[in-house]
């Protein structure tokens, strides 16, 4: 045996609207030798409940799995947590597994033994695969997997046919540096190889306690619970951290697959949007005498649209509920970024024979994404807000480094429909566009908008304007939304209605010149929009729903000296130290210890979107000038720091 490997990969079946029936899996091995396991996730990782039920409870007894090895002369051990197989090429395996439920999970967790270029894994440079990893992958386990992910993944293909739902995996590795000759002799090896294996996964749980009491970071119990599952490891120790607390995880070690799930929920979603929208249009038209149709055509809008909820926080979940983004700004100087659609690049001084570095997001918008693109990522999420969810997207960076432009647009108070509009317009465009669509079938909504800013750590009401002379306080939460003395809460009606408030608010807020923009927003403006909706369902019993949706433009988090100005000095200190303790929030978030909200004005107030039920998006501005670089820099670690948050998944409050 030349040396010993270890890599894993993931794959996940789903059978679409066949859920009836039980689902027939032949999986098919002829790599060199395997450790097949099989864990978690009956039921589909994107239903939390059926996750926790499974994750936590472990119910993979034989009955339930009803998991037929057909294998002949197969080692197999099996703990009571998952199944483990070992298979070498030569058995010619194939597996069957037959489960009821809609998504089939497992893992296959490969040994390789003639291969030393996995060797070492472990030690590898973490860093690397950190910065690769999507902001979900922020764990010491799920980068490592991640890691192997991509070592397995170059000679590994999985070729779902497309008649059936057979996976046959396939060696496409190079046939000299493993050739078939020497197959006798693994199998000879089998017995061998066991405690090789298992010598081999102490010594990762080592490691990775190791580098989890460096990191000193704290798992969710579902998250860990589904990396053990993946990894087929169990430790006690506390350590891990993973982003977006769903079953969605364990398809994050694997991108791929959970691509792919992601892409297949989407195209559900959009499937059966487009017939609830085909309902609605014909309940507008029918004629008022045509009662029965009518009621029909109601239910039918109100069952389409539970669906629709459903499947949309199945991919808000799946996408994470703390998610960032990141957006370069239009810059005609020098510029020292480079950009794919979810990495940032920041290239160093050559100078001092520093290396590049890069960030990696979710989504990356290049200097030349157009307002209508950030849109459309988001829309989805919108529509969370909508089904009862309480949701924050905030825009964070340097001084004109194009938060305002994203939030709002480029015409300052002029937020009409105009084509460079940024999110605050459409998505109170979308947002009354759809409820005004739900009133034909029984939905009944109010609505009331306000706009606050916080400009030295006070408190003003921008629809008052100048006539605000008023304290305001933060007196606690009430339906999950923080509760602030005297100010008006706006009860609106229509996009238009909603929009005039906006810009009449948004003329009183604070600005000045900065060395970097003409009309610097000098404090943190807050937008909110809350939402009560209630409808009689198809039983005839009263169904509500209510969210907040909070729109934040934060002040430009430049540091003291750029900002040179002396009156101006006091003002950023104040922005600065209220960044901060929302930086401390969300490293509190992440690491599990309770968040100090009240130490700023600032996460007091986003208190109730930054934790518990609610979904958070964060956009990062950053400018590519050169001049900015180290800006620019901050800001995107300050990114990286906010994706590694965990929040936890409380049911939304719609009844
Ligand atoms: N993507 C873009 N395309 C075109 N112009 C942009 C873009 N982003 C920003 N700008 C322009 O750059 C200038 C500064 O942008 P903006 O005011 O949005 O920055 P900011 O981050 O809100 O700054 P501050 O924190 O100082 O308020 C504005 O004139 C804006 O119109």
């Amino acid at each position: 045996m030349k040396g010993t490997g270890i890599g894993s990969f993931g794959f996940v079946l789903i059978n679409g609207e066949a859920i009836q029936g039980t689902i027939n899996t032949k999986l098919q091995f002829n790599k060199d030798i395997f450790l097949l396991q099989f864990s978690a996730c009956v039921g589909g990782c994107y239903d939390m409940k059926q996750t926790i039920q499974t994750v936590s409870g472990c119910p993979r007894t034989e009955a339930e799995w009803n998991v037929r090895a057909a294998m002949k002369n197969c080692a197999a051990m099996c703990s009571d947590f998952s199944y483990h197989c070992l298979i070498t090429k030569e058995m010619n395996a194939t597996i069957e597994v037959c489960a009821e439920p809609k998504y089939i999970q497992g893992y296959c967790t490969y040994f390789d033994t003639a291969d030393d270029r996995i060797k070492g894994l472990y030690a590898a440079d973490c860093s690397k695969y950190e910065n690769r990893c999507p902001t979900r992958y922020h764990s010491t386990k799920a980068f490592l997997y991640q890691a192997c992910y991509d070592l397995v993944r170059a000679y590994v293909t999985v070729r779902p046919s497309s008649t059936s739902s057979t996976l046959v995996i396939t060696n496409t590795k190079d046939s000299t540096a493993n050739p078939s000759n020497n197959t006798s002799e693994d199998i000879s090896l089998a017995p061998i190889i066991i405690p090789i294996v298992l010598v081999l996964v102490i010594v990762i749980i080592a490691i990775l306690i190791l580098l989890k009491r460096r990191r000193r970071s704290t798992p969710t119990k579902r998250g860990k619970e589904a990396i053990d599952s993946f990894s087929g490891l169990k430790d006690s120790e506390e350590g891990t951290c993973l982003v977006g607390d769903t079953g969605a995880e364990v398809e994050e070690m694997s991108p791929d697959p959970s691509e792919d799930i992601i892409a297949r929920i989407r195209e559900e979603y959009e499937e059966k949007f487009k017939e609830m929208n085909k309902k609605i249009q014909l309940l507008k038209t029918q004629k008022e005498n045509d009662t029965k149709d009518k009621e029909k055509l109601k239910r039918q809008v109100l069952e389409k649209n539970k669906e629709c909820k459903t499947l949309n926080n199945r991919l808000q979940e799946a996408k994470g509920n703390i998610r960032v983004l990141c957006r370069i700004r239009k810059c005609e100087s020098s510029n020292c970024t480079r950009s794919t659609k979810t990495t940032v690049t920041i290239d160093k001084s050559s100078k001092n024979h520093e290396l590049p570095k890069t960030y990696t997001f979710e989504r990356v918008f290049d200097t030349n994404s157009t307002q209508e693109e950030v849109y459309e990522e988001i829309r989805e999420l919108i529509r969370s807000f909508l089904d009862g969810y309480n949701l924050c997207i905030f825009a964070y960076g340097q001084t004109g480094s194009g938060k305002t432009y994203t939030m709002e647009g480029p015409h300052g108070n002029d937020v009409e429909m105009k084509d460079d509009r940024g999110i605050i317009p459409r998505a109170m465009k979308q947002v009354f566009d759809m409820t005004g669509d739900l009133l034909v079938c029984g939905w009944t909504f109010q609505f009331r908008a306000s706009y606050l800013e916080l400009y030295n750590e006070e408190i003003r009401d921008l629809a008052k304007g100048s006539s605000d002379d008023v304290k305001h306080d933060i007196v606690g939460a009430k339906e999950n939304k923080t509760i602030v003395t005297n100010i008006i809460e706006k009860e609106v009606k229509t996009t238009e209605e909603v929009l005039k408030f906006y810009k009449e608010s948004s003329k009183n807020r604070t600005s000045s010149k900065t060395v970097r923009n003409e009309r610097s927003s000098r404090s943190h403006a807050i937008f909110r929009l809350e939402m009560n909706g209630q409808v009689e369902n198809i039983e005839g019993i009263k169904d509500t729903c209510s969210g907040t949706l909070t729109l934040v433009d934060l002040a430009g988090s430049e540091r003291l000296d750029d900002s040179a100005n002396t009156s101006t000095n006091n003002e950023t200190k104040k922005i600065n130290l209220s960044l901060l303790e929302l930086t401390k929030v969300l490293r509190s978030l992440r690491i599990k210890e309770p968040p100090t909200y009240r130490s700023s004005k600032l996460t007091h107030l986003l208190k109730n979107s930054l934790g518990g039920n609610s979904k958070t998006l964060m956009i990062v501005n950053v400018s590519p000038s050169k001049e900015c670089q180290k800006e620019t820099e901050r800001t995107l670690e300050f990114g990286r720091e906010v994706s590694k948050v965990v929040l936890e998944n409380i049911p939304r409050k719609n009844k």
